[in-house]
């Protein structure tokens, strides 16, 4: 895959702190107020049970204070449970657009390079996944706030109730670092073998019916399955270094909290401290502790790390460089290709080499040539949809890498083979473009792609959502082109859009065609003789070469042109002229 990362800035995961400041100031306001009420409370009850014990008036401001400081300790870390959900699933849908408008404004085909399923993966889970970072953090500045401020708590009542705390401190660091680089390693691992298994699955999804045919569906669910191993794996390893933790610390805390209450309970015996202070103590040596749960956190901001680090190479693809240039007003849709050259990424094989090119503006031309001849990349780079690794391609004048890329898709439609159907109903999935289409065009446009007729038939027409119409292969072909015609521009591209139409369909699609000349310059991609033989003129491709342009009636007297449309049905279309073929 060729991803195209910029000089490594700030990331774009490490710039969500930056999003939505206010809700995560106020996270961290929450965070912290609940924190301090929590310190507060055992001072202000270790201060009643004294007063309670003296045996004088009953102390209510005391009371009072404890319940005040109870309730805000409950509605902080209330507000913050909120805060921090809503904050998360905000910061999440915000990655989440970002790293779409990342990928969909660089090069296509080259951005969209990665695996289906795994840019899927990356694009839900670990958006999801890496979002939650802010929050966590927010949240975990409480939880070392809690311990600290304990700390001082103990100082506070008695230095060396304070000093037995801290001989367990160096075990409890060893044990959260050990924790943090144990499941940040298993993390990845495991999300490594998660986009995997999406990956495999969705092309299994995509060539369910290949799958049938060929009774190759037990096969394809080991293979898809099989890297649930790892996964399982790199599932127990997570457990085990959270067993693990849990374990050492649920050992680890106990023991500390108990030598804290015995150095507290020697001091109150040797009349040091009061049975107040041996309350407020109990409290603050519990809090500390408590230190144990940032593992969750730190469990949480390792795996949101790891997350981020997938999602770093989707968010530094650079956009596609433009010069800021529009088209030339009025102009006919003259488009020129100047030694253009592709390459395949990888190991660099040429699939089109010195391409040159003229379209006169408003003409069409049939581009034609055996399966694998570069037809189709040569559709990609007339339109922008591929940059050329050598040569330019120009619209009116105006290369296509220097115009504005909003401005330059409403120059050119495209169509295919296999066109993808977004939008809820057929009308918004013929109305979907660079702009909305009118109801009147979708229905101009569908009557010009001979869709009408099928649409008809649909319970709901135009509004039957897409997901409820059945669609044959040619049915979805024509609501494409529809999608095509609705969004006229001056280039209008078909590559192989007509392949699965039937003959009649065809031919009124093409009067359709044609019916353009003039005022849109046409490119179509095709097998079929009667496309060379009804456009202005032919590009023959070969190997990736141009090996000849013309007049499909001037082209015919080559054998190897001829043979471009041989079938191995003797008489079929060999023996028809490009007139008749046209008619
Ligand atoms: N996305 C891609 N990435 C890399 N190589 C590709 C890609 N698509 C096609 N190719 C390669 O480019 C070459 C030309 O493919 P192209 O799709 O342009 O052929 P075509 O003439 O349109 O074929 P067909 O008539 O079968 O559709 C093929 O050899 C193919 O292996």
């Amino acid at each position: 895959m060729r991803l195209h990362p910029r000089p490594a800035t700030a990331s774009g995961t490490r710039r969500l702190s930056r999003l939505h400041p206010a809700a995560l100031t106020w996270l961290f306001l929450c965070s912290t107020g609940g924190a301090l009420a929590a310190l507060a409370l055992p001072a202000a009850l270790g201060h009643t049970v004294d007063r309670l014990v003296s045996g004088g008036p009953v102390p209510w401001s005391g009371l009072l204070l404890c319940a005040v400081l109870t309730l805000a300790e409950t509605g902080f870390d209330a507000a913050a449970a909120v805060t921090g959900t809503t904050t998360t699933a905000r910061l999440t849908a915000s990655l989440r657009t970002r790293t779409a408008a990342r990928v969909l404004a660089a090069e296509p085909r080259r951005a969209l390079a990665l695996p289906t399923g795994d840019l899927t993966a990356r694009l839900t889970a670990r958006t999801a996944d890496a979002a939650s970072a802010p929050v966590t953090a927010a949240g975990a500045v409480a939880g070392v706030l809690l311990p600290l401020g304990a700390l001082v708590g103990l100082f506070l009542i008695d230095v060396w109730t304070a000093a037995a705390l801290l001989l367990g401190a160096p075990l409890l660091v060893v044990l959260l670092r050990t924790f943090t680089r144990g499941t940040a390693d298993a993390g990845a691992d495991y999300q490594r073998a998660q986009s995997l298994i999406a990956h495999r699955l969705t092309e299994a999804l995509e060539g369910a019916d290949t799958i049938r045919a060929a009774r190759t569906a037990a096969r394809e669910h080991r293979r898809v399955l099989e890297p649930l191993a790892a996964l399982a794996e790199h599932g127990r390893r997570t457990w085990t270094v959270y067993g693990r933790a849990v374990g050492r610390s649920g050992l680890l805390l106990p023991l500390l909290m108990l030598l804290v209450l015995a150095v507290a309970g020697l001091r109150l015996g040797a009349g040091t401290i009061g049975v107040g202070d041996l309350v407020a103590a109990s409290r603050y040596a519990s809090l500390a502790v408590g230190i144990g749960s940032l593992t969750g956190a730190l469990g949480s901001l390792a795996r949101s790390r790891a997350a981020a680090r997938t999602l770093d190479p989707l968010l530094t693809l650079a956009p596609l460089p433009h010069r800021g240039l529009g088209p030339v007003p009025d102009a006919p849709g003259h488009l020129e290709l100047r030694d253009v050259g592709v390459h395949q990424d990888g190991d660099g094989r040429p699939l089109l080499t010195g391409v040159h090119l003229t379209i006169p503006g408003g003409t069409s031309l049939a581009v034609v040539g055996r399966s694998g001849s570069g037809k189709s990349q040569l559709a990609a780079v007339a339109g922008r949809l591929l940059d050329p690794d050598t040569g330019s391609v120009l619209l009116d004048g105006v290369p296509l890498d220097g115009m504005e890329p909003a401005r330059l898709r409403r120059e050119v439609a495209y169509a295919f083979a296999r066109p993808a159907l977004p939008g809820t109903t057929v009308e918004d999935t013929i109305a979907y473009g660079p702009w909305t289409a009118p109801p009147e065009a979708v229905r101009a446009a569908a009557r010009a792609a001979r869709a009408d007729g099928f649409l008809a038939l649909l319970p709901y027409g135009y509004a039957t959502p897409v997901a409820d119409a059945p669609l044959s292969g040619g049915e979805r072909q024509r609501l494409g082109l529809a999608r095509a015609f609705a969004h006229p521009g001056r280039l209008l591209i078909l590559d192989d859009a007509l392949s699965s139409l039937d003959t009649v369909t065809e031919h009124h699609v093409r009067r359709a065609l044609d019916a353009r000349a003039g005022h849109c310059t046409r490119i179509i991609v095709a097998h079929r003789l009667s496309s060379a033989a009804r456009a202005d003129r032919v590009a023959w491709l070969e190997n990736g070469r141009l090996r000849a342009t013309g007049r499909h009636e001037e082209l015919w007297a080559d054998p190897d042109y001829r043979a471009v449309f041989r079938t191995d049905t003797p008489g079929e279309h060999l023996e028809r002229t490009g007139t008749e073929a046209a008619r």
